[in-house]
This record gives C-alpha cells, sequence and structure tokens, in this order.
C-alpha cells in the first residue's frame, strides 16, 4: 500500500507538547479521537504544514508540506470562516473557485442536497448550514487528501450521517478529528491522542 503521510514528529506549543509517530495509506479513512486539548488540531495544523516540527519529520507524498501541495491537501477547520460576509454565498462560490479547482457540479449538487439557499449571505445562514457549505466544497475539492476539523460539529443526526457516508466514499484518504461517537463506523484507523502522546492506534 501506499504510504501517503508519514510522521514522526515533536511540536512544542507553550507547556505542551505533541510527539506524533503515524503512518498514513492511500485512500485510509483516519479519526483522530481524544479529550479537550489532548492535540488533534496541531496534529492537523502540522499535516498542512501550519506548523512545523521541532523535532523529527512529516512527509506528505514522501515531502514536506508546503504551499504548492495545496491542490492535493485540503484543510477544512471547525472555526475559521472561508467566506466573505458581504457577499452572498453564491458570489463567495464564484471567488473561491477562481482561487482553485473544484468539481463545481458537485458542490452545487450538495448545496442542493443540504437545502443551502445560495442567495444568502454567510452571517444569514445557521452555523450547520455554514458547516454544510465548507464540507460541500470539501467533498468535492479532488483533494487526495482531505484534513477535517470537527466535520459534524453543529450537525443534526441526519446530515451527520450523511456527511459520515461521505468520508467512507471519499476517493482519497480522509484524516478527520472529532469527538462524534457517530463517527465510530466510518474509519479504517482510529488514533487516541492523550495530553500529546498517540495512546493507541486501532485498526477498525
Ligand atoms: N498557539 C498556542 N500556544 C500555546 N499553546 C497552544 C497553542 N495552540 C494550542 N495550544 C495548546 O495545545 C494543546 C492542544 O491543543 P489542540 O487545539 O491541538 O487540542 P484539541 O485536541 O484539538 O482540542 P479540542 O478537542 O478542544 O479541539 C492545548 O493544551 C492548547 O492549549
Amino acid at each position: 500500500m501506499n504510504k501517503v503521510i508519514e510522521i514522526n514528529a515533536i511540536k512544542t506549543l507553550g507547556n505542551f507538547q505533541l510527539k506524533v509517530s503515524l503512518d498514513v495509506n492511500e485512500n485510509e479513512k483516519v479519526f483522530i479521537k481524544g479529550p479537550n486539548g489532548s492535540g488533534k488540531t496541531t496534529l492537523l495544523y502540522l499535516l498542512y504544514g501550519i506548523l512545523r516540527p521541532n523535532m523529527g519529520y512529516i512527509k506528505i507524498f514522501g515531502e514536506e508540506p508546503s504551499v504548492k501541495m495545496r491542490q492535493d491537501i485540503l484543510y477544512m477547520s471547525e472555526e475559521h470562516l472561508i467566506f466573505l460576509e458581504n457577499l452572498s454565498l453564491n458570489d463567495n462560490l464564484k471567488f473561491i473557485f477562481s482561487l482553485r479547482r473544484f468539481d463545481y457540479d458537485n458542490v452545487y449538487k450538495l448545496l442542493n442536497l443540504f437545502n443551502i439557499p445560495l442567495d444568502k449571505k454567510p452571517y444569514q445562514l445557521s452555523s450547520g448550514q455554514r458547516k454544510l457549505a465548507k464540507l460541500s466544497l470539501a467533498f468535492s475539492s479532488m483533494a487526495k487528501i482531505l484534513l477535517l476539523d470537527e466535520p459534524t460539529a453543529n450537525l443534526d443526526v441526519e446530515n451527520s450521517k450523511i456527511i459520515s457516508e461521505m468520508i467512507k466514499k471519499y476517493n482519497g484518504t480522509v484524516v478527520f478529528a472529532s469527538h462524534d461517537e457517530l463517527l465510530n463506523s466510518t474509519c479504517n484507523k482510529m488514533v487516541y491522542l492523550r495530553v500529546g502522546n498517540v495512546e493507541r492506534v486501532i485498526e477498525c
């Protein structure tokens, strides 16, 4: 099997230290679990190249994470907004499409599936609707690796189940951090973090 992610690294943030050693294969669906503050988001930041390790290495497709990989790897944060507040969702999409390649038809298909009104501005949508709009983009990105932070936070059970199925069926690797037990059946591998350490890795 092709390894797409290799990490053996230490990252220090103030008095917190994350120490991770992990390989991820092509098309694997990896569920990062752990209590609040255990280092899940920090791990995703390292994989996306937002943070650099203090020691060790991170390889994505055999190379250090870098901006030039951004067509192949997409990170969807829990909190950060990706939409401009003064534009409708439709105009936001046009702008986003000018920056990066997506399966455009699939974006609109998913937005329709989730009943997201395109004429509304981001602040006129609920937090769940904004999340579903971001996920519609992520799952239409054609990225070889998706990094999803809390993909089902703010979503109802029905939509969470749809997202779970979309992760399972995604034609690529998905690494997702979540507290949502509903996603337990979604992965091939579970990685348990505790206070910055990999407590255990379970093949599912
Ligand atoms: N910029 C920073 N400076 C210092 N400490 C930081 C910084 N960013 C995060 N931390 C610390 O790193 C630790 C891990 O944070 P992280 O956000 O990775 O946890 P998490 O597992 O994603 O938590 P949650 O489940 O609450 O989202 C926390 O103790 C946090 O306080």
